[in-house]
């Protein structure tokens, strides 16, 4: 059964937790990435070092309550936070749930904190916190419980309202996270966007982004990791912006970059993106200028993809299919014709002439990429290397799963 038809029943029943161009290159590359290759060996040294180097760090030098790296062990933890009505369990509906941007306006103020368990390609929570309680002003929340795994803290400001309360309250907690947990990554979201002109987005992202730099200079924090995101339910760039936050959860990510921008040179792909498919967050790229619309109609396609498998659910081949499939002129095995047993999927798109491929790596990774106009007739050797590079990404998600 594919990811795809698995995808819908995992939506509906989200889980509640608590707590170079030529021929030659191509077969060199696939060679290489198969078996005990040396990009496995260094891989794995690689990795082995890095979970030594912070193993080390934590045992001499790091005080005690400071949080291990969300990389290390457990599950990276995501952390909605912001005023009330900012748009915290819309967001997460959105993303993690697929629940239509309008069937927002339904959703009823959250009571206590909501806590979500994402089964995907690496097991994350999402925490949904109600706007209306201060987790630092009440002794009754157990910060290192809150903050101990954490991945990251998004901090949700309504744009279309007065934002200055919600500034005040965000730097008051940022500046607690940098003396007890400085490690965590700040995500602030300045959400929506929609409906409000460039300049204006533009003004009001330098204005907040001053405010904070602010008073964390006023306090000798210079460095804290604090990033700014335009957001919006309504476009993609609620996606956008959720994959740039759990792209620096991802243990080595240049890793999963390089191996997408050889597949791209090695095809001769425009763009190549790693997605999770249950949230369509995409996490990993090639090393080319991203663009949103190379990303929207790449995400696009999963959604038509999963449409079309829900409607006409899985294809078994019939018998008589199947022999006159391997038969003549082919002489060969189905599975041997197809690059891959489970989901697949190629598609020309008429306006650029530059067709799509969908490939599935695992349960819930697909590689999307859009190719260019003359790669269509090379689709073999493409395959061949897009085959290469999901075994590449298996067995790096294999390398580098967290262990206890
Ligand atoms: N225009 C616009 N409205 C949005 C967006 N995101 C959320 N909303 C609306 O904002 C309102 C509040 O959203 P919620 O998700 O309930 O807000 P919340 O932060 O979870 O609120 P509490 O649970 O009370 O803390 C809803 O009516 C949403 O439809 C957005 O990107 N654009």
């Amino acid at each position: 059964m594919s990811i795809f038809s698995r995808l819908r029943r995992s939506l509906s029943s989200p889980s509640q937790a608590d707590d170079g161009a030529g021929a030659g290159i191509s077969i060199d590359y696939a060679l290489n990435i198969r078996g005990e290759s040396p990009a496995k060996l260094t891989l794995q040294r690689v990795f082995e070092q890095s979970r030594q180097v912070v193993r080390n760090n934590k045992d001499a030098t790091t005080p005690p309550e400071a949080p291990a790296r969300p990389t290390t062990k457990g599950r990276p933890r995501l952390l909605l936070m912001g005023q009330r009505r900012s748009g915290k369990s819309s967001i997460s509906s959105v993303v993690f749930h697929k629940l239509p941007p309008n069937e927002t306006l339904f959703l009823e103020s959250t009571a206590r904190i909501q806590k979500d368990s994402m089964a995907s390609f690496m097991d994350f929570q999402v925490w949904d916190f109600p706007g209306q309680i201060d987790i630092f002003e009440n002794p009754n929340y157990d910060m290192d419980a809150i903050f101990g795994e954490i991945g990251a803290l998004i901090w949700v400001i309504d744009a279309q309202d007065d934002y200055l309360e919600a500034v005040t309250r965000l730097n008051t907690t940022i500046l607690h996270l940098q003396r007890s947990y400085p490690n965590i990554n700040i995500e602030v979201f300045i959400h929506k966007v929609d409906g409000l002109s460039d300049d204006y987005k533009l003004d009001i992202q330098r204005d907040i982004t001053i405010r904070i730099q602010d008073e964390l200079s006023d306090h000798g924090f210079e460095n804290a990791p604090v990033t700014f995101h335009l957001t919006s339910i309504y476009n993609h760039s609620i996606f956008e912006a959720f994959s740039k936050v759990i792209q620096k959860l991802i243990p080595q990510l240049g890793t999963l970059e390089a191996m997408l921008t050889n597949l791209c040179r090695t095809c001769r792909f425009e763009k190549a993106y790693l997605f999770d498919v249950l949230s369509k967050i995409y996490i990993a790229t090639d090393s080319a200028a991203a663009d949103m619309a190379s990303y929207e109609i790449c995400s696009d396609y999963i959604d038509v993809i999963i449409d079309i498998t829900e409607v006409y659910g899985s294809w078994p081949r019939s018998d008589a299919q199947r022999r006159r499939i391997e038969g003549e002129p082919w002489n060969a095995k189905v599975d041997d014709q197809v690059a891959c047993p489970w989901a697949e999927s190629c598609m020309v798109l008429h306006d650029a002439g530059r067709p799509i491929m969908l490939r599935e790596v695992d349960r819930y990774l697909a590689l999307v990429a859009i190719m260019k106009e003359d790669s269509y007739d090379r689709m073999p050797l493409v395959n061949m290397n897009v085959e290469a590079v999901v075994q590449g990404l298996t067995e790096f998600f294999d390398i580098t799963k967290p262990r206890k």
